[in-house]
C-alpha cells in the first residue's frame, strides 16, 4: 500500500518515511486533544455530582498535575507532528527539484523541442510547489484525523453504539462527496494549470524580447496579449475556486450533520432512559472536537487530487530515457568522420519520420586540422556540428570519433573532449573570472587569465571596476557582443579540448578584435580536430578542408584552392560576398 502510495506522491524513502511519521503524531496528537478533552469532562462530572449530592469535590493537586501533564504531551507530540509533517516535506521538494533539474540536465536535446520552457518551468516550480503544500498541509492533517477518529468511534462504541453511530457516520459520508467529485473536479484543475502555464509563457516570451518590443513600439500590443491571458487565467480559477467551495462547502455541511443526528439520538435515548443524560453530554462534548482536525483536511483535500496530477507530470519527466552510452571512451585520434549521415528533428519520437534536415552526408574532419562548414542558411551546418557532440543522434548513418561511434558513448563523457562556442553564447550572472572557468572547474587563476589574454579579454576586463572580480550581471547584459563572445573563446580555450566545433565563433568581433582573436585561435587551436561554421568566406580561407553543405547534403568538398579551382558552389559564394563587400550605401 505504501509503495503505491509512495509512487503516486511521487515520494522519496525519506518522504515515506516522513509521511508515516507525520501521521503517528498528527493522530496521537488528535488522541491527547481529546484526552484532555475527556479529563476535563471527568472533572466536571465531579462538580455536577458535587453540586447534585454534595459529594466531596475533586482534589485539585491531581486535576492541576495532569492539567500540565496533558500539555507538556501536548506540546511534545506537536512539536513532532510540526517537523514530520512541514520541515521534512520542505527538504523533500527541494530535493524533488533538483532531481528533477538533474534529470533535465541528461535528457536529450531532443525532450526540449517537444516540451513547452513554461510548461516544464511551471513543473518545476508550480506543481513542486503544489505537492509542497499538499504534503505539509493535508497528508498528514488528513490520515492522522482519521486514524484517531477511527480509534475514537471504536472506543466510543463501547460506551454507546447508536451514538457513537450517530457522531461518526457524517466523517465518511463527507468525504465520499468530495471523492466522489475528484472526476469532474481533476479537468477543472488541469485547466487552470494550463493557463497558468500560458501566463509564465506570455511573461517570459515579454521579458525575452523586450528589446524588440521597445524597438518596435509594440508595448501596447503586447500588454494587451498579456492581459488577455491574465483575464483568462483569473476567470478559470475564479470557476475553479467557486466549484471547489461549493463542494468544501457541501462536505462541511454534511460533517457538522452530525451534531444534530448526535443530539436527536442523545435526546431520545435520555428521555426514553437508554442512557445517562452526562453519556450524551459527553459524546455532545467529542463531536464539537472530532471534527476539527477534518476541517483542515476537508478545505485542503483537492490540493491532493491536484497534486496527484502534479505527480503524474513529474514522472513523466522522471521517467524520459535520459542519453545513455557506455562511459568508456577510448578513441584513436580525434577524427571526426560522418559516414552516410541523415538526420531529422523530431525523428523517431511517437513514431514520426521527422523531416530531413540532412542526407547522406559523409566527410572526415581530421585530427590537426581545420575543417571549415560553409553553405547558405538553413543548409544543416550546425545540425552537423551539433551531431558531432551529440547533441542528437543521428537517424541513418553514423558519426565516429577516433573511430568510436559517438551513439555509444555517455554524452557527458563525450563533451569532456569537445570545447564549443556558440554563436548565442550564454553567460552565468558570476564573474568574468568565473564564466571563463567554466571551461575547466579545476583550472588555477594563472590559468584562466593566460586563456583570457590569449581569447583577447585583458583590453575590455582592465576597464572593468573589479576587473576580473566585476560581476556581469544576468546573461552578460553589462558586456557588449563582441566582449560575451571573447569570454566565449576563453572558456573554450581553457577547456583545452581535442575537438573544437566554432559556430560563428567571431561574428561579434570588430576587423581588429577579430584579427587578434583569430591569431589567438589559430595559435591555440594547432594540433586540435576543428569544425568551423563560419558564413564568411574570408574567415575559412586559411581552413584544411571546406564542406559545403546545400538543402542537407554535400554539394563539395576541398581545399579551399581546389574548390576555388573548381568554380562550384564555394566558387560562387565567394564571387557574391566580393559583390556584396564592394556595395556601399
Ligand atoms: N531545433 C530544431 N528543431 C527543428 N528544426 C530545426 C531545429 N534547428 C534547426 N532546424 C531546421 O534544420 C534545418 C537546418 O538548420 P541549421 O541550423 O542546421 O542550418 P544552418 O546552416 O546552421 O543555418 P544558419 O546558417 O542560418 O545558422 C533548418 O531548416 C532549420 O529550420
Amino acid at each position: 500500500m505504501f509503495a503505491s502510495f509512495q509512487k503516486k506522491y511521487f515520494l522519496s524513502d525519506k518522504g515515506i518515511a516522513g509521511v508515516k511519521r507525520g501521521v503517528f503524531w498528527t493522530a496521537l496528537t488528535n488522541l491527547i486533544t481529546m484526552a484532555g478533552v475527556g479529563f476535563l469532562f471527568l472533572v466536571m462530572a465531579g462538580f455536577v455530582e458535587h453540586l447534585a449530592s454534595g459529594a466531596d469535590l475533586p482534589d485539585a493537586l491531581p486535576i492541576v498535575g495532569g492539567l500540565l501533564v496533558f500539555f507538556v504531551m501536548l506540546f511534545a507530540s506537536n512539536w513532532q507532528q510540526y517537523y514530520y509533517t512541514y520541515c521534512i516535506f520542505y527538504e523533500e521538494c527541494g530535493k524533488q527539484r533538483m532531481e528533477i533539474a538533474e534529470r533535465l540536465r541528461k535528457l536529450p536535446l531532443s525532450f526540449f523541442g517537444r516540451r513547452d520552457l513554461a510548461d516544464l518551468t511551471e513543473t518545476i516550480m508550480g506543481d513542486v510547489q503544489t505537492m509542497e503544500h499538499a504534503y505539509s498541509h493535508v497528508l498528514g492533517e488528513l490520515w492522522g484525523a482519521i486514524i484517531a477518529s477511527a480509534i475514537v468511534f471504536a472506543s466510543s462504541l463501547f460506551f454507546c453504539w447508536q451514538l457513537a453511530v450517530a457522531a461518526f457516520w457524517s466523517i465518511p459520508v463527507a468525504f465520499a462527496v468530495l471523492y466522489l467529485t475528484r472526476g469532474p473536479m481533476t479537468p477543472v484543475f488541469d485547466r487552470v494549470r494550463a493557463e497558468k502555464v500560458k501566463v509564465t509563457e506570455a511573461i517570459q516570451e515579454t521579458l525575452d524580447c523586450v528589446r524588440e518590443i521597445r524597438a518596435t513600439n509594440q508595448e501596447a500590443h503586447y500588454l494587451e496579449g498579456l492581459n488577455v491571458v491574465i483575464d483568462a487565467e483569473e476567470r478559470k480559477t475564479t470557476k475553479g475556486e467557486l466549484v471547489n467551495g461549493l463542494l468544501v462547502n457541501s462536505a462541511f455541511s454534511i460533517l457538522r450533520l452530525g451534531i444534530a443526528t448526535t443530539l436527536a439520538t442523545g435526546a431520545a435515548m435520555v428521555v426514553s432512559g437508554q442512557v445517562d443524560f452526562m453519556v450524551m453530554f459527553a459524546f455532545l462534548l467529542m463531536v464539537s472536537r472530532i471534527y476539527a482536525p477534518f476541517d483542515q483536511a476537508l478545505m485542503l483535500v483537492s490540493e491532493l487530487f491536484v497534486a496527484e496530477s502534479s505527480a503524474k507530470r513529474m514522472r513523466s519527466i522522471m521517467e524520459e530515457p535520459v542519453a545513455r552510452g557506455s562511459e568508456q571512451f577510448e578513441p584513436v585520434g580525434h577524427d571526426v568522420v560522418f559516414d552516410h549521415v541523415a538526420f531529422g528533428y523530431g525523428a523517431g519520437e511517437d513514431g514520426r519520420a521527422g523531416e530531413k534536415v540532412l542526407t547522406d552526408v559523409s566527410f572526415t574532419a581530421k585530427e590537426g586540422e581545420v575543417t571549415a562548414l560553409v553553405g547558405p542558411s538553413g543548409s544543416g551546418k550546425s545540425t552537423v556540428s551539433r551531431l558531432a557532440a551529440r547533441f542528437w543522434d543521428a537517424t541513418e548513418g553514423t558519426v565516429t570519433v577516433g573511430g568510436v561511434d559517438v551513439a555509444s558513448v555517455d554524452p557527458e563523457v563525450l563533451l569532456r573532449d569537445h570545447a564549443i562556442v556558440f554563436q548565442d553564447v550564454l553567460l552565468f550572472d558570476d564573474t568574468v573570472m568565473g564564466n571563463i572557468r567554466l571551461g575547466r572547474r579545476d583550472a588555477t587563476d594563472e590559468q584562466v587569465l593566460a586563456a583570457a589574454r590569449a581569447a583577447n579579454c585583458d583590453e575590455f576586463v582592465s576597464r572593468m571596476p573589479q576587473g576580473y572580480d566585476t560581476m556581469i550581471g544576468e546573461n552578460g547584459s553589462k558586456l557588449s557582443g563582441g566582449e560575451r563572445q571573447r569570454i566565449s573563446i576563453a572558456r573554450a580555450l581553457l577547456k583545452d579540448a581535442p575537438i573544437v566545433l566554432l559556430d560563428e565563433a567571431t561574428a561579434s568581433l570588430d576587423v581588429e578584435n577579430e584579427t587578434v582573436v583569430q591569431q589567438a585561435l589559430s595559435r591555440l587551436l594547432a594540433g586540435k580536430t576543428v569544425i568551423v561554421i563560419a558564413h564568411r568566406m574570408r574567415t575559412v580561407e586559411n581552413a584544411d578542408k571546406i564542406v559545403v553543405l546545400k538543402d542537407g547534403v554535400v554539394a563539395e568538398q576541398g581545399t579551399p584552392a581546389q574548390l576555388k579551382a573548381a568554380g562550384g558552389e564555394f566558387a560562387h559564394m565567394v564571387a557574391l560576398q566580393k559583390e556584396a563587400a564592394a556595395w556601399q550605401l
